[in-house]
């Protein structure tokens, strides 16, 4: 993983992001550095310390960006996918006008959306918080110039309908390649997605790719790489739960960073510093990011909000929607990687996944998971408790 200095944390990001000079906070994220950031940081650092308390006033501040960074989506160069037709046959078979029209809108997209990194990523990935993959993207558009995980799933299935089979091919390759070079995959194409993911989709790309194409070669060359991601999670987004007498082993997101997000910095300080001093802890951001890992936008409204309180034993998170949602994915991704091994008749490694291919499912916590510190507690509906970490 790659913290960088001036993107992830630091001094230039705290004074930038809560000087507010825009209206976004992901905007100073994205842009280009001008210079190495060895010389940003040193010139930062005289600037700061010819300023009163060390604050850059906001004038200033906007000079420096001015001289050391360049506006966001310079890292892009013009790409039409060579593989976009006029009539996919999908098309031809919604009967009704106005949904037809509705997906030739969004076959349309895959013009407007797709990106192509430019190699200068590559050669020097230090002036960029864009993270560079070999194959061409679609994003999801508007402030979002980057690619997306779980939102990639759903364009892939597009893409394939839209007949585009290379280009939903190089995506998913994308993936692979993330997963080699992280050993899982980032919320986004970002330096400071680097600490957690997203729903994991991977395995399903895959299948629905291998269903439209029933390339045997591909999804043998992608099976280590999903058979990785799985690890991954199941090592480091697991917990022990014993319900009714029974362990269970559930997934959940749950990323431990003690910082604000750097794309929604203000969001993140403002949400803490609301907290009452009681309830404030090292740990204050987890909620936030662990949100984020689930691919639920922390700002907005939803009928169930974090909250933490302080108890006689500690600080709860109250994170209702954690390991209910995992868990289904990461069944699915065992059972196909499983299925996957056994369609091209490798049986030693179809017998690893045996466990998830035979149980129907796996327990749903219903009701509230509440972290608490380092191990979780389920309390399911029927007032049954068990916790365990793993
Ligand atoms: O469509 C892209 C993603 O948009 C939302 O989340 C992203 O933005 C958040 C705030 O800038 C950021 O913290 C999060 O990590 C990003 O993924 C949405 O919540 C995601 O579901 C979606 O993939």
């Amino acid at each position: 993983m790659n913290f960088s200095e001036i993107y992830c944390t630091g001094p230039i990001l705290h004074q930038v992001q809560t000087a507010k000079l825009f209206d976004d906070d992901k905007y100073f994220v994205d842009m280009k550095l001008r210079e190495t950031p060895d010389v940003v940081l040193s010139a930062f650092r005289n600037l700061s310390n010819e300023s009163p308390n060390n604050t850059v006033p906001p004038a200033k501040l906007q000079e420096f960006l001015s001289n050391y960074f360049e506006k966001p989506g310079t890292e892009f160069e013009s790409w039409t996918p060579p593989d976009w037709h006029t009539k996919p046959k999908f098309l031809g078979g919604i009967a009704d006008q106005q949904l037809r029209n509705w997906a030739a809108k969004i076959h349309n997209l895959w013009k407007s959306l797709g990106r192509k990194i430019r190699t200068g990523v590559k050669d020097h990935p230090e002036l960029y918080s864009q993270i560079y993959t070999p194959h061409p993207v679609v994003v999801p558009g508007g402030r979002f110039r980057e690619l997306y995980y779980w939102d990639s799933y759903w364009v892939i299935n597009g893409l394939l309908l839209s007949e585009m089979t290379d280009t939903a091919h190089g995506m998913i390759q994308n993936f692979l390649y993330l997963v080699n070079r992280y050993g899982f995959i980032p919320n986004g194409g970002r330096i400071y997605y680097e600490r957690r993911s997203q729903p994991p989709f991977l395995t399903l790309m895959v299948e629905s790719y291998y269903r439209a194409t029933m390339d045997k070669e591909f999804l043998r060359a992608a099976l280590p790489a999903l058979e990785q991601e799985y690890r991954f999670w199941m090592q480091n987004r697991s917990v022990a739960v014993t319900l009714n007498g029974a362990e269970h082993v559930l997934n959940r997101y749950h990323v431990q960073v003690g910082s604000p997000r750097p794309e929604s910095y203000t969001d993140d300080l403002e949400l803490a510093e609301g907290l009452t001093e009681g309830d404030r802890c090292p740990d204050s951001y987890r909620p936030n990011d662990s949100r984020a890992e689930a691919g639920v936008t922390p700002s907005l409204p939803e009928p169930v909000r974090w909250c933490s309180r302080w108890s006689g034993a500690g600080i709860f998170y109250r994170v209702t929607f954690n390991s209910h949602r995992a868990s289904p994915l990461l069944f699915w991704s065992g059972r196909c990687t499983g299925e996957s091994r056994l369609g091209l008749g490798q049986m030693r490694s179809f017998n690893r996944y045996t466990p998830v291919t035979q149980h129907a499912e796996r327990p749903t916590v219903t009701s509230d998971c509440c972290g608490h510190r380092d191990r979780i507690l389920c309390r399911p509906v029927s007032g049954e408790d068990g916790t365990r970490d793993v």
